[in-house]
């Protein structure tokens, strides 16, 4: 099935509508159903913290939301139209790029060469070494290193690198935090904030709310398969330190 191209013009600025929209979806893992009516809504140039415990359902709505996970019942719309069933590579061409859990940089390529691998939706190389290299000097430094030999926020940054070389509208960033020390976790959610200032749309599942929260504009909470809550971040994080953590 082929989708048209994703229109992000925004008729009315006062009443924008979803970019990226999840209305009762349901997907399931053979007989295992997962995800259990997700409503969720991310408008253009936002970013929606995807929050909550380990199994609620986080990455496997972001796969839905990349096309690697069929939709069994409800619609995902894309800008208003409906694209179940579109596969992933076609939701790739339409603007939406993921960053899985553990970055998904090539470990036994350099900088380089990760940032080649982007050169297939029609970059050069040149231009994604000059743009990955003016916002993240460090990889500059090392283009010619073994991306698996660098540390957990090198490779965080190569990831985003090779992602935004791909020109996408919407990014998909699953738990941008694992593995990575406190300070860099704040680093890496500032580039973030950053990114939806140059007007990208993120969706970012994070089971570190905290992390994530500060450059939120709005937070959904997911357990066992639904968004049980979603809204204004600092409300949001009142409510899970008082009712999830334990205050
Ligand atoms: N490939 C799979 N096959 C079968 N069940 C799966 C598969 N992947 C995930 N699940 C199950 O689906 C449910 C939701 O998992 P999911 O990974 O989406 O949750 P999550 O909120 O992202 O949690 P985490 O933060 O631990 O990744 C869990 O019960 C999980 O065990």
């Amino acid at each position: 099935m082929t989708a048209p191209a994703i229109d992000t013009s925004n008729p009315s600025a006062a009443h924008p509508e979803p970019l990226l929209e999840l209305v009762g979806v349901r997907a399931a893992y053979g007989p295992i159903e997962v995800l259990r009516g997700v409503d969720l809504a991310l408008y253009p140039g936002t970013v929606v913290a995807l929050l909550g415990p380990n199994g609620g359902g986080k990455t496997t709505t972001l796969k839905v939301c990349s096309g690697i996970m069929p939709v069994s019942a409800g619609e995902f719309r894309l800008a208003g139209r409906c694209v179940n069933g579109v596969d992933a590579s076609e939701l790739a061409r339409l603007g939406i790029c993921t960053i899985p859990e553990g970055r998904g940089v090539f470990a036994n390529l350099t900088v380089r060469e990760n940032l080649w691998v982007a050169t297939g939706t029609g970059a050069s190389l040149k231009d994604l070494e000059a743009a990955a290299y003016e916002r993240f000097p460090i990889l500059g430094k090392r283009r010619h290193q073994i991306a698996g030999s660098m540390s957990g926020g090198e490779q965080q940054m190569l990831a985003l690198s090779r992602a935004l070389g791909t020109a996408p509208t919407v990014l998909l960033l699953d738990e941008l935090s694992m593995g990575l020390a406190p300070r860099v976790v704040t680093e890496m959610y500032d580039i973030v904030g950053q990114l939806v200032e140059e007007g990208l749309s993120i969706l970012v599942a994070e089971q570190f709310a905290r992390a994530v929260l500060p450059i939120a504009t709005s937070a959904a909470l997911m357990l066992q398969g639904r968004v049980v809550r979603s809204g204004d971040p600092q409300e949001i994080d009142r409510e899970l330190s008082t009712s999830y953590l334990g205050g």
